[in-house]
């Protein structure tokens, strides 16, 4: 018995273990976060924060622990439950705006929300037939973050999201983000710097 209302979800991770180049990172991490909650995990420059989501995500194995979904679509994996977005915006520069989020809806499959209305929440509708290559920082970290709202999941692990973001882009992300918690998601982030909105403090590995 999980015990959750139908619709929640929880997901949890016990006892995690993390070894990296023969390394370990980190041992016997805990973390647990529910339907309309977020995570803000915090930790020193090489704690482990980004090897944490990439556990998440199925992307690396953990060397011991477990990660458990409850309440989530019973037919699809994890993995396929999650948005990552590293903090390295993943697009294709030859590609237009519009045909970046196109590919990733492709990629990532499902269904997918106008991508059109998805570039004017993040700011990015006038530039939507601009090679990917000619955008600013900013504007290709908008145009990641328009990758959340086109194709629905409801994990979001996100990687210093706001980095290159200007004070109005962390604004619109905060309220993307609230939305997207109000609609029963959750977010697992790493950050080093506040994400803007209510959140509960993962640290890893001690002080920064
Ligand atoms: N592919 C890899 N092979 C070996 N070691 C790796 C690899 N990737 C990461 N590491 C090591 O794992 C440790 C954790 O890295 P990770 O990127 O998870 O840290 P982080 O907390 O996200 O750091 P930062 O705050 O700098 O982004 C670091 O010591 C890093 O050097």
């Amino acid at each position: 018995m999980s015990g959750l209302n139908q619709g929640d979800m929880r997901l949890s991770g016990h006892g995690l273990r993390c070894v990296r180049g023969g390394r370990e990172v980190f041992a016997g991490l805990d973390f647990a976060a529910g339907s309309g909650e977020a995570v803000a995990v915090m930790g020193r420059n090489g704690s482990g924060k980004t090897s944490l989501l990439r556990l998440i995500a199925g992307l690396l194995v953990p060397a011991g622990g477990t990660i458990a979904l409850e309440g989530g679509h019973s037919e699809l994996s994890l993995a396929e439950q999650c948005h990552y977005l590293g903090h390295r915006d993943a697009l294709k520069p030859a590609l237009s705006v519009a045909e970046n989020l196109t590919f990733w809806a492709d990629f990532l499959g499902g269904e997918r929300f106008d991508a059109v209305e998805s570039l004017a929440k993040v700011g990015l509708d006038h530039a939507i037939h601009l090679p990917a290559g000619f955008l600013s920082a900013g504007q290709r970290r908008r145009l990641s973050l328009a990758r959340l709202l086109t194709v629905r999941r409801p994990v979001w692990l996100l990687d210093e999201p706001t980095n290159a973001l200007d004070v109005a882009g962390q604004d619109m992300f905060a309220g993307l983000m609230r939305e997207h918690l109000a609609s029963g998601g959750m977010i697992i982030a790493a950050t080093h710097a506040p994400l803007g909105i209510e959140s509960r403090e993962l640290r890893i590995g001690g002080a920064a």
